[in-house]
């Protein structure tokens, strides 16, 4: 079996390689996002709520160079707010509603779900658009309902979640090195 995953993974990753032009203006929409003072919003459930947070800690903290702090928000952390929203308003406006109270015109949504379907990043992508920010899918399968929501949607040709989940930390990755290339360093020596 394990033979088969890592076969499996590896093409997951090989098929990233014709997306290379998308995957790089995906990326340059979230450096210039941050370099025009505007922040990154990110959700998804489950292990893409680890992504969300995992990718915002490299852009609030760092990811290879030293350089000031960038604002990147994932909307999985805060308990408070989840339990009240979900509690008051049910589960699908989690997201949204953080979008509408903390999003501004000029940040960038990153939506992530592997099935594409999840229904409170699609309203959470419905609210940004109405909020004004740019919305990204970070997306598996056959891209679901949020592939035709999103200003950009990466879709990656799997149909297995874990396979997805590993090509999407891949390709946040590859954004958060794409934006730190971008941005003024400061001294300091690379990690
Ligand atoms: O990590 C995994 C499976 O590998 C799970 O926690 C998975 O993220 C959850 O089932 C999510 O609810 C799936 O949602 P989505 O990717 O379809 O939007
Ligand atoms: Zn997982």
């Amino acid at each position: 079996m394990l033979n088969t995953m890592i076969d499996a993974h590896v093409q997951c990753l090989e098929n990233l390689k014709p997306m290379a032009p998308v995957l790089k203006t995906a990326g340059d929409m979230l450096l210039q996002c941050l370099l025009d003072g505007g922040k990154l919003m990110i959700c998804g459930n489950g292990g893409s709520a680890s992504d969300a947070q995992h990718f915002a800690a490299e852009i609030v903290g760092r990811f290879e160079r030293e350089r000031r702090a960038y604002p990147a928000v994932a909307l999985s952390t805060d308990t408070s707010i989840l339990t009240a929203v979900g509690n008051d308003y049910g589960y699908r406006e989690v997201f949204a509603r953080q979008v509408a109270g903390l999003g501004r015109s000029g940040d960038v949504l990153i939506g992530i779900s592997t099935s594409g379907h999840s229904e409170n990043i699609v309203r959470a992508v419905e609210q940004a658009a109405s909020s004004g920010l740019k919305t990204i899918g970070l997306l598996g399968k056959d891209g679901g309902t949020l592939s035709r929501l999103v200003d950009q949607a990466i879709v990656v040709d799997s149909a297995t979640t874990a396979r997805i989940q590993e090509a999407h930390i891949f390709i946040l990755h590859y954004w958060a090195w794409l934006i730190e290339s971008g941005l003024p360093q400061t001294h300091g020596d690379p990690v």
